[in-house]
């Protein structure tokens, strides 16, 4: 017999109704991020000051941006807290503002094949949504275009329409500021996370000029920017066919100029010139026909075409739709920080995933002196014993850690074989810089496991360790050497070797040293060996055959 209260297709088909992509997040605020009133406030700045970043370097601004958090009243375990973001950037048109602000899936870097921060148009608009369904606050929006007027709305998201809904708006004057501000109210737990990611954020992004109030006197932070270079702009490229699949040859087939297969190849991917089109006709045409139009090619043609793109000998990716960040400034921006014993750092070659480039920089920082502002145990993996640090497209991610691609990588490079265990307070930072990356929700807090990202990442992890253990046999060396009296001569070349294919200098003395981020670094190796790192040394001298020995062996 059917339990009670069955029902009919009729009666179901009663209560069928669309919801708005607002009130969906609204009901599933976890798909986004915001889950826990821990993450509300270190979230909900990720958003915004990630908007800040990307709308300034597309800009040409340098990027100066304030963080202002203050707590409001006591609500238990739970605290109301203002958190305002103010930034430099180019600003936004007024007629914008309640899009950007109150409309969640409006952006302008969706399907972009350019590295940005931003991907989805959802961001700062669950900001807004978040803030209003927890405290039933509006949010205030700030924007000047042009330094003598600014915009300013007060505004909400409208659920059942996703549109905003604007409660005030008036101008007043800039007074020479352009950018962007906006103030929301958050309920929330505070958290030292808050502080980790800024400064994560500032070690990755040397051009940023950050300020950060929070909520008491140690909760303060000012990072002066370490350059005045704004990263190069990234350029949107083609596809790489390497990564083409079926779904996305029938979406660029159906809306090509190009009507022939040849023309369609090179004019639609990148790195395919006539010899790799040749390569790829000749891989599937005895299951396609060649004639077609690629319009008109059909799901079996299409299918054997992607599998003779895999297959195409290509060179890879063009590079100019990423923007590294750069070894050399990645080094800076750690070794100021963690003072490590010393450091090395692995930038791999680019890659295609699905057609979309990306590639890996890792660094391994040994032995390191200091922590970061946030850093506590939990930053420490269980498993490797050493601290990670994830980065995307120069943003700091925190949280999801165990879901991520990076953690199983780092995992299975096997970091003690390099003698890199939990005593020798050791950071591991993996930096990913690509287009599109395939995160494991919208709300961007891990990469999913992917087979080219994982390999990538396993790999950069690996060289550089490799790197890292040479180090430690030229120190344990030392020590057996000591006696000899060598230890001293091999510890000097050795950081100088550092500072000279880090910095680029030619000679590296106590200033270039301070300057760089090296100078407690020096401190330590001075202190530790009783030495005197930058007097002048005379190089030791070897005897011919010794040094055709070591030649011959691939030493330096
Ligand atoms: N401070 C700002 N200055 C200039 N433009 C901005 C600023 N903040 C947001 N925008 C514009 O608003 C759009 C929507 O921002 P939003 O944070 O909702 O999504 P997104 O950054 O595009 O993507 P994601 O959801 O992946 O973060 C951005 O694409 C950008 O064009």
């Amino acid at each position: 017999m059917a339990p009670k209260n069955c029902k009919t297709a009729k009666e179901l088909a009663k209560e069928m109704k669309e919801i708005s992509f607002s009130e969906f997040i609204a009901t599933n605020p976890h798909l986004v991020g915001f889950e826990s009133s821990v993450k509300m406030i270190p979230m909900s700045i990720h958003e915004i000051l990630t908007n800040s970043l990307d709308a300034c370097e597309s800009a040409g601004i340098l990027p100066e941006v304030w963080i202002d958090l203050k707590s409001l009243d006591d609500k238990g375990r739970l605290k109301r807290y203002k958190l305002t973001v103010r930034d430099n950037g180019p600003g936004i048109l007024p007629k914008n503002v309640p899009l950007v602000f109150g409309k969640l899936l409006y952006g302008s870097k969706f399907g972009v094949r350019r590295q940005s921060r931003g991907q989805q148009g959802i961001g700062v608009s669950a900001v807004v949504l978040i803030s209003q369904i927890k405290t039933g606050e509006h949010a205030i929006v700030k924007t000047s275009t042009n330094g003598k007027k600014s915009h300013v709305f007060e505004l909400s998201v409208d659920v059942d329409r996703n549109s905003a809904k604007v409660h005030d708006s008036h101008e007043e004057k800039a007074e020479g500021w352009k950018g962007v501000e906006i103030s929301v109210i958050l309920e929330a737990q505070f958290s030292a996370r808050i502080m980790e990611y800024i400064e994560l954020t500032a070690a990755i992004n040397p051009h940023l000029s950050l300020h950060y109030d929070g909520v008491n006197e140690a909760d303060r932070l000012e990072v002066p920017r370490r350059t005045e270079e704004l990263p190069a702009i990234p350029v949107e490229t083609k596809p790489h066919p390497s990564g083409a699949d079926y779904d996305l040859l029938k979406r660029l087939a159906a809306r090509t100029r190009y009507s022939t297969l040849n023309d369609f190849l090179k004019g639609e991917f990148d790195r395919v010139r006539s010899d790799v089109s040749k390569q790829i006709i000749a891989g599937c045409k005895d299951r396609l026909d060649v004639r077609k139009k690629p319009a008109d090619l059909c799901k079996e043609e299409l299918m054997a075409l992607a599998e003779a793109m895999s297959g195409a000998q290509t060179l890879p990716p063009s590079t100019e739709c990423l923007s590294p960040v750069g070894e050399a400034t990645l080094v800076q921006g750690v070794v100021s920080r963690l003072q490590p014993a010393f450091i090395e750092a692995v930038t791999r070659k680019p890659r295609a995933m699905r057609g979309q480039p990306f590639l890996v920089e890792v660094i391994i920082a040994y032995g390191c002196g200091a922590e970061l502002g946030g850093t506590g145990e939990s930053s420490i993996d269980p498993v490797t014993g050493v601290y990670i640090h994830r980065f995307v497209n120069r943003v700091p991610l925190l949280f999801s850690e165990s879901g991520d691609v990076t953690l199983k990588a780092a995992r299975d490079a096997g970091l003690a074989r390099y003698e890199i265990a939990p005593e020798t307070r050791s950071h591991l930072f993996v930096h990913v810089a690509g287009v599109n990356i395939p995160y494991t929700s919208e709300s961007k807090e891990a990469i999913k496991f992917v087979d080219e990202y994982y390999e990538e990442i396993r790999l950069a992890i690996q060289e550089c360790g490799r790197k890292i253990s040479k180090h430690i046999r030229r120190i344990k060396k030392s020590e057996e050497e000591a006696v000899k009296g060598k230890r001293k001569a091999i510890i000097h070349s050795l950081l100088l070797r550092q500072l000279n294919r880090y910095a680029g200098a030619k000679v590296a003395g106590p200033e270039y040293a301070a300057a760089f981020g090296f100078d407690n670094c020096v401190s330590e190796v001075e202190e530790e060996y009783g030495l005197d790192v930058f007097r002048e040394e005379k190089p030791e001298r070897r005897a011919p055959e010794s040094r055709r020995a070591v030649a011959a062996a691939g030493g330096d």
